[in-house]
């Protein structure tokens, strides 16, 4: 028996790895019953689910609130829980007690932060502690005031080399899987060819050892950017307002509720 980022980390070179975000309890049944091999609670969910235009103004509390929600909803599959702004940036000591809360409090059995070369330290550490950790760099959405936007990283090859790098850098301090996000196809795959560990890609190109989206976004559910790397598999959204126009015309109409929702119906239409 080990643990469930172990038996993820092993999987680099088989069947791509399907990774998918959930924020809530029907989300996290939804992920587990499509048989996904891991669940992020992204801070993600500030925008997805809480209507911020960032992730920035994401707090522990969030996350700790939503994780909770999510692992009731999951039996067997890895939960990865983000560590939002600033959680794992202002000392060590904060950093570990930040990540300690997500798998005490919210039952993570893994986190991801963001960041490159340096963040190594706090990998090192957490994962000396027993905490699994993910990495996640590249288009880092809480760096977005510094990145001037949610724009494609690694474009120049000094930028490349640099992102190449910091992945073998967090694979030596002991990260067991790594996110790359929002990077040119080519250069996915020069990072996922360079490392051993798992290399999970959005808006990464096909080349990668895995993939992940958000939610909300395969669904057809979202409010915010529409990347281009988002594949729509549904209209959720359309579908909800859809249903929802039909519940208030049904009611308008007295069409709703009809005898087979009502407690002991009255026979006749004359009663109104
Ligand atoms: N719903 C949702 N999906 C996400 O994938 C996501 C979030 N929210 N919130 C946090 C970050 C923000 N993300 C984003 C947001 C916008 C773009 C975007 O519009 N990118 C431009 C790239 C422009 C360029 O060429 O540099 C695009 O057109 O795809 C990318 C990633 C990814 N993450
Ligand atoms: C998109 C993934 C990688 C993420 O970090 C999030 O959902 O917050
Ligand atoms: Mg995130």
């Amino acid at each position: 028996m080990e643990g469930l980022a172990m038996a993820f980390r092993k999987r680099k070179g088989g069947v791509p790895l399907v990774m998918v975000t959930a924020y809530d309890y029907p989300t996290a049944r939804v992920a587990e019953e499509a048989g996904v091999d891991a669940v992020l609670v992204g801070d993600s969910l500030g925008m997805t689910v809480l209507g911020y235009t960032s992730t920035i103004p994401v707090t522990m509390d969030d996350m700790v609130h939503h994780a909770r929600a999510v692992r009731r909803g999951l039996q067997n599959t890895l939960l990865v829980v983000d560590m939002p702004f600033l959680a794992h940036r202002l000392s060590l000591e904060e950093t570990l007690r930040n990540a300690g809360r997500l798998l005490q409090e919210g039952g993570a059995d893994a986190v991801k932060l963001e960041g490159g070369r340096e963040v190594t330290d706090r990998v090192a550490a957490l994962t000396e502690a027993g905490i699994p950790v993910m990495g996640h760099i590249g288009l880092t959405p809480q760096s977005v005031q510094q990145l001037g936007g949610y724009k494609v990283q690694g474009r120049e090859p000094a930028a490349a080399e640099k992102l190449l790098e910091d992945g073998r850098r967090l694979e030596e301090a002991g990260c067991f899987s790594l996110v790359v996000e929002g990077v040119p196809e080519g250069l996915g795959a020069k990072i996922s060819r360079a490392l051993s560990i798992p290399v999970i890609g959005i808006g990464a190109g096909a080349y990668c050892d895995g993939q992940v989206l958000v939610i909300h976004d395969l669904l057809g559910w979202s409010y915010g950017p529409k990347p281009k790397f988002v594949k729509r598999y549904a209209h959720f959204a359309e579908a909800a307002v859809g249903a929802v126009r039909q519940y208030a015309t049904e009611v308008r109409e007295r069409q709703f509720p009809d005898p087979a929702h009502v407690y002991d119906p009255e026979s006749g239409a004359t009663v109104r």
